[in-house]
């Protein structure tokens, strides 16, 4: 079993002791700072296939004592990446109730509330995931913002179900929606970079995407992401809260982040 955590003496820094690529380059997530960035005309809007999935297809959510990560259909994909991305999971990073800065890239040094990623990988060239996890060119993952703002409607088709995933390996089927509807309005506004898997093994094969802008969910919806969830299993006799789970941001030296907007 994968024996890492976000705080303790398996936390972040002990990371590469077991996963040498923590330690490596290309790691994320990173802050996006002004003398980094660099305009990219050729950085066009990202067209999605299949994203809006019927009511009557199911996603299996799961607490994997990391995270709490929805597996998706193999018939979502993205397009105007370098190849065709098909659609693995989709999960979540987030602080706490005192502390909701739980997102793990930055801008200017800025932490937003938390952060959705949705995971793809290269299936031009690869036969699945676990095939394309480790290589360069292997894995794509779109990641938004999220801040406190009005109660939203999308993410609580995800959020509702968090009473029923609490402890580590329980799981629940969550009825399709439109996925798009999790993304922000402008999609051909982000920041991109080549990148890392955010926890171990850390592999350096990610293409980044991150939506410059970000997504509101209510406060309620954020205390409940903060509170619901236990990263260990129901009859742990030692609780341990699921809050916390982001990884910090990493030095990046000599490399550029390209946008597809101007400041
Ligand atoms: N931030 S991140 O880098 O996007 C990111 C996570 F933060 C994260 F927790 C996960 S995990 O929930 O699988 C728990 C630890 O691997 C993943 N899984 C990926 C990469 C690892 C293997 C794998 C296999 C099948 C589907 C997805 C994945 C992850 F990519
Ligand atoms: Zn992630």
């Amino acid at each position: 079993g994968s024996k890492w955590s976000y705080i303790g003496p398996d936390g972040e820094k002990a990371w590469p002791k077991k996963y040498p690529f923590c330690g490596g380059v290309f790691q994320s997530p990173i802050d996006f700072h002004k003398d980094i960035l660099q305009y990219d005309s050729n950085l066009l809007p990202l067209e999605f296939i299949g994203y809006n999935v019927p009511s009557t297809d199911q996603f299996t959510l799961i607490n994997n004592g990391h995270s709490v990560k929805m597996y998706l259909s193999p018939a979502m994909s993205i397009r105007n990446l370098p190849f065709e991305y098909t659609a693995s999971q989709l999960h979540l990073h987030w602080g706490n109730r005192n502390k909701s800065e739980g997102s793990e890239h930055t801008i200017s040094g800025k932490h937003f509330a938390a952060e959705l990623h949705i995971v793809h990988y290269n299936s031009e060239k690869y036969p699945d995931i676990t095939a394309a996890m480790d290589k360069a060119d292997g894995l794509a993952v779109l990641a938004v913002l999220l801040e406190i703002g009005p109660f939203n409607p999308s993410y609580e088709k995800i959020f509702r179900h968090f009473w029923n995933v609490k402890y580590k390996d329980q799981k629940v089927l969550v009825p399709g929606f439109n996925i798009q509807e999790l993304l922000p309005d402008r999609l051909d506004e982000y920041y991109r970079y080549k990148g890392s898997l955010t926890t171990p093994p850390c592999y350096p094969s990610v293409l980044w995407t991150v939506f410059r802008k970000p997504v509101k969910i209510s406060q309620e919806q954020l205390l409940a992401l903060e509170t619901a969830m236990y990263c260990t299993e129901s009859d742990d006799p030692e609780p341990l809260e699921m809050v916390d789970n982001f990884r910090n941001v990493q030095e990046f030296h000599e490399r550029l982040v390209f946008i597809s907007f101007h400041e």
